[in-house]
């Protein structure tokens, strides 16, 4: 992959700054004409010099621009031409730094907009691409690329923006140079050149160490996403020391990479100073070479000399893009992600769905996970009858919850399909058919914050009483009526305050409080003990009698008389049965 951004990616990303383009222009023109009001201040000053040192009108020209403004001020101004001409100077400095100021505004303005659009963009992205492409990055990799990386597209198009305005400031410059001394303006040309071909040479190694960020910086956010998950286990293990220097190596990294970065940017300054110095004691040498007035010499130099800024500006932004491309790049491929697939947004489904009549059928279903070999559903075919239990049960890694993860719509099947009475899965309105069904798992994700808080998570405004009447149903109203604020009491990161079946109980309130059509038990009561797991077992009974029930499990114990049965052996369904009269159903092997 070659270093720059391409002319594709760069369309990327103008395409994100859209709605900013517009101002761009204006932005544009305040750069340049706060450049027009130094070049101008610095004539003037020149001009100043030269009337103090008692020329102007009475002494000889300087020729060319400065001449004319040095006459005219004469001539107009007369005795006060040098109050007039200390006020020019005075406005021209105010507005130099007005203008810069409204640009600074206006640009920190679009940054900061601009960088929340993406950043927006990316966690839509995270949410709605295909749920199996975007689990297939590292979390540090999605934590950096959101926290840090999405600034790169912002701080690109300032720089870029930047690298327009320095160079109208240079072609400015130019041209007041030009208008002084043709001979200097060509020197000066042809020394800059020669300095901006050394900066090339700097370019390059920007590049590289772009790359290098970006994975040291990814390193890092992996080292802390491993510390901050891994808590727990780190120390019940004693290995503290062991992550602390894992941590710190990554930190050392990150340490050093921005050392030679900051080292490459500071390079710029002194490379650029010595050799403009260089320039302008040629310069010096060819105007008294050639008989260049000193008042011509001395404004060249001062233009010259003010010009060196914008020209470092410019190669150091012409850096800076460079530097940013490689994160530029991780910005657009994840903004990219799952594009070109069906995201749950794009296969949201047409077809009202408001209750299910007669089952799901599973018709010879086979789901693969990306970069995996085999297959972990093939070929499976079985039914979920509406309004009954249906115990799915196997062993672990029989693809138990690949048959979950597919009926949230969370996977699309390879080949096959699921009918919801009768009609295709994804036909379903995605709302509708996720506001019918609800799951509560074996690993119950739980954000910081209160009982209440993690409950809420599915129906956020669900009401007080609703929430203690689901935690009832999932019998957990008695320890959380124990915990110090009861359900406001704070449940710790991952919900580490609780045990793991209280963690798991919460889970299932949460699934009750969204009052489904359908309930999906994945495992969803094995850290309970046998009287906890039978009671919570006999209230979810009684609150969705004639309701659908889906039972996960790898126990066999679980399914009940009357309980349909589906054994998921290998990714295949190898018999579905009735519990208790294994042979009252044909067995469908898949
Ligand atoms: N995201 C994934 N990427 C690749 N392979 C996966 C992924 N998720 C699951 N698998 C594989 O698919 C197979 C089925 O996994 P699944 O989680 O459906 O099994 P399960 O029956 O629910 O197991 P358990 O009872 O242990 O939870 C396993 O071999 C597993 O390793």
């Amino acid at each position: 992959m070659s270093g720059r951004l391409s002319a594709a990616e760069w369309r990327a990303v103008l395409r994100l700054a859209r709605p900013h383009v517009r101002v761009a222009p204006a932005m544009i023109a305040l750069g340049i004409a706060a450049s027009l009001a130094e070049t101008t201040g610095i004539t003037l000053v020149v001009v100043f010099l030269y009337a103090a040192m008692g020329h102007g009108a009475r002494g000889p020209s300087p020729g060319g621009p400065l001449g004319l403004v040095s006459d005219l001020a004469a001539r107009h101004l007369g005795g006060g031409g040098i109050v007039a001409l200390t006020l020019g100077i005075f406005a021209l400095i105010a507005a130099k730094a007005g203008l810069s100021l409204a640009y600074d505004v206006v640009s920190a303005g679009i940054r900061n907009r601009l960088s929340e659009r993406v950043r927006n963009a990316l966690h839509r992205r995270y949410l709605h691409a295909p749920y199996a492409d975007i689990r297939r990055h590292d979390q540090g990799t999605l934590l950096n690329v959101l926290a840090t990386a999405s600034w790169s597209i912002a701080d690109g198009c300032m720089s870029a923006a930047r690298v327009v305005i320095n160079a109208c400031s240079v072609a400015v410059f130019g041209v007041f140079l030009f208008a002084m001394s043709w001979r200097i303006t060509c020197v000066a040309a042809i020394g800059s050149l020669m300095l901006f071909a050394a900066m090339q040479l700097l370019s390059r190694r920007a590049h590289a160490l772009g790359a290098e960020t970006r994975r040291v910086n990814h390193g890092l956010a992996g080292e802390t996403l491993a510390t901050l998950q891994g808590m727990r286990t780190i120390r019940a293990f004693g290995q503290e020391r062991r992550r602390q220097a894992s941590f710190e190596s990554a930190s050392a990294d990150a340490r050093a990479i921005g050392f030679r970065l900051e080292w490459l940017y500071a390079m710029i300054q002194p490379t650029t100073e010595i050799g403009y110095f260089a320039l302008l004691c040629v310069v010096v040498a060819l105007a008294q070479a050639s008989g260049i007035s000193f008042a011509t010499t001395l404004a060249c130099v001062a233009l010259l000399y003010r010009l060196q800024p914008h020209l470092r500006e410019l190669e150091g932004h012409l850096l800076h893009v460079v530097v940013l491309g490689p994160d530029i790049r991780s910005v657009l491929a994840l903004l990219d992600c799952g594009a070109d697939g069906d995201s749950g947004e794009a296969r949201a489904g047409d077809r009202r769905f408001s209750g299910l009549r007669e089952g799901i059928r599973f018709d010879r279903v086979a789901y693969t996970h990306p970069g995996s070999r085999e297959p972990a559903l093939a070929d499976a075919s079985f039914t979920i009858a509406a309004g009954g239990r249906t115990v799915i049960l196997g062993d672990s890694g029989a693809g138990k919850t690949t048959i979950v993860n597919l009926l949230l719509r969370l996977y699309r099947p390879d080949a096959g399909a699921i009918l919801v009475d009768g009609v295709p899965l994804d036909r379903l309105a995605r709302g509708d058919w996720l506001g019918r069904i609800a799951v509560a798992g074996q690993d119950v994700e739980l954000i910081e914050g209160t009982v209440a808080d993690n409950i809420r998570l599915a129906r956020p405004d669900a009401a007080a009483a609703a929430l203690r009447a689901a935690a009832d149903v999932a019998g957990a109203l008695d320890f959380i009526d124990g915990l110090p604020d009861g359900i406001d009491s704070w449940i710790g990161q991952q919900g580490l305050n609780l045990s793991g079946g209280q963690r798991q109980r919460i889970g299932i309130a949460r699934a009750v409080l969204c009052d489904p059509d359908l309930l999906i038990l994945d495992e969803a009561t094995n850290a309970l003990d046998a009287v906890t797991e039978a009671r919570v077992a006999a209230r979810l009974d009684a609150a969705f009698a004639g309701r659908t029930m889906v039972i996960v499990t790898h126990r066999a114990g679980t399914a009940r008389p009357g309980d349909h049965v589906v054994r998921v052996q290998q990714g295949g369904v190898s018999a579905t049965a009735e519990a208790g009269r294994p042979g009252a159903r044909p067995a469908r092997v898949a």
